[in-house]
């Protein structure tokens, strides 16, 4: 067991010393074009703007952002179409530069100084949650001005930086994680793109179990469960409720992955976590 992240089956973990983040600055975004695109991009004078300022999506896949608030679990925003598939296949090709991942180690965290490519994401992140289409779908009484109709709130989605941890998972088939709370040393807003095979994750909530009365029975408890389907490059961001009430897990057991009543087909499966560390007290 290691973290919060407590995979299912028995993972080694590529840990990197701390160090000091420089966050968003232009140096880094044109480090994070080389990476994704090779040197060949920078020097194309004719390449458009816009791509050259964002090399893991284009135009098309900002076009799609639609982000859903998932009913039941407040806090809990999918976007399915974060990412188009050439751009997973080039974030996929950035992390395996990174050579993280051998048959004995199939995670590694980094803090502070995140490789360009996340420090890419991360931008993209947020620019997804500032321009992406909202809809709150059934989630009783929002409306899409609301506060609460927006995938981080305002303090969370304006901090420097954004994110500052990540980890990078890869899954083989049957692989998964334990249900958890993400560690208490990590701040709210918590953001999870999935790639290669899609996967149920399941959020699961303790209640106090009720008799008619709605006296609580001693003891007792029931766990409400809302599983959520995550297409390869979707984009999930957990805040508040979500992130600190709710666990999430995926259990990729055979037979444990269902939606709509079928048994999903599994691959491998490669996520990365952003996260943010919280201020260590002085
Ligand atoms: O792999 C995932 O999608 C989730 C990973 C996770 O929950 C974690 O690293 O805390
Ligand atoms: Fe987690």
């Amino acid at each position: 067991m290691q973290d919060t992240t407590v995979r299912c089956d028995a993972v080694t973990m590529a840990a990197a010393e701390p160090a000091a983040a420089s966050y968003d600055d232009e140096l880094r975004r044109r480090e994070a074009l080389r990476e994704a695109f090779g040197d060949s991009s920078e020097s194309d004078s004719d390449a458009p703007r816009e791509a050259a300022s964002s090399p893991l999506v284009g135009r098309a896949g900002r076009e799609r952002w639609r982000w859903v608030a998932v009913p039941g679990v407040r806090g809990l925003w999918l976007c399915a179409d974060f990412l188009p598939s050439d751009d997973q296949l080039r974030l996929l090709a950035a992390i395996q530069r990174e050579g993280w991942f051998s048959d004995a180690s199939n995670q590694a965290m980094r803090f502070g100084d995140l490789p360009p490519w996340a420090v890419e994401l991360s931008a993209l992140v947020r620019e997804c949650i500032c321009i992406g289409d909202v809809d709150v779908g059934i989630s009783p009484g929002w409306t899409n001005e609301d506060e609460d109709a927006c995938p981080l709130p305002s303090d969370l989605l304006w901090r420097e930086p954004l994110f500052d941890q990540l980890i990078a998972n890869r899954y083989t088939p049957g692989e998964g994680i334990c249900a958890h709370v993400d560690l208490m040393r990590f701040d709210d807003g918590i953001a999870i793109v999935s790639l290669e095979s899609a996967c149920v994750m399941n959020f699961s909530r303790e209640c106090a179990a009720y008799d008619t009365q709605n006296t609580q029975k001693h003891g007792e408890s029931e766990s409400t469960n809302v599983p959520v389907y995550l297409n390869p490059g979707s984009l999930v961001v957990l805040s508040g409720d979500a992130r600190y009430h709710w666990k999430h897990e995926i259990n990729r057991k055979p037979g444990a992955q269902l939606w709509n009543g079928r048994e999903l087909e599994q691959h491998r499966r490669t996520s990365v976590t952003l996260r943010k560390l919280k201020a260590s007290p002085n």
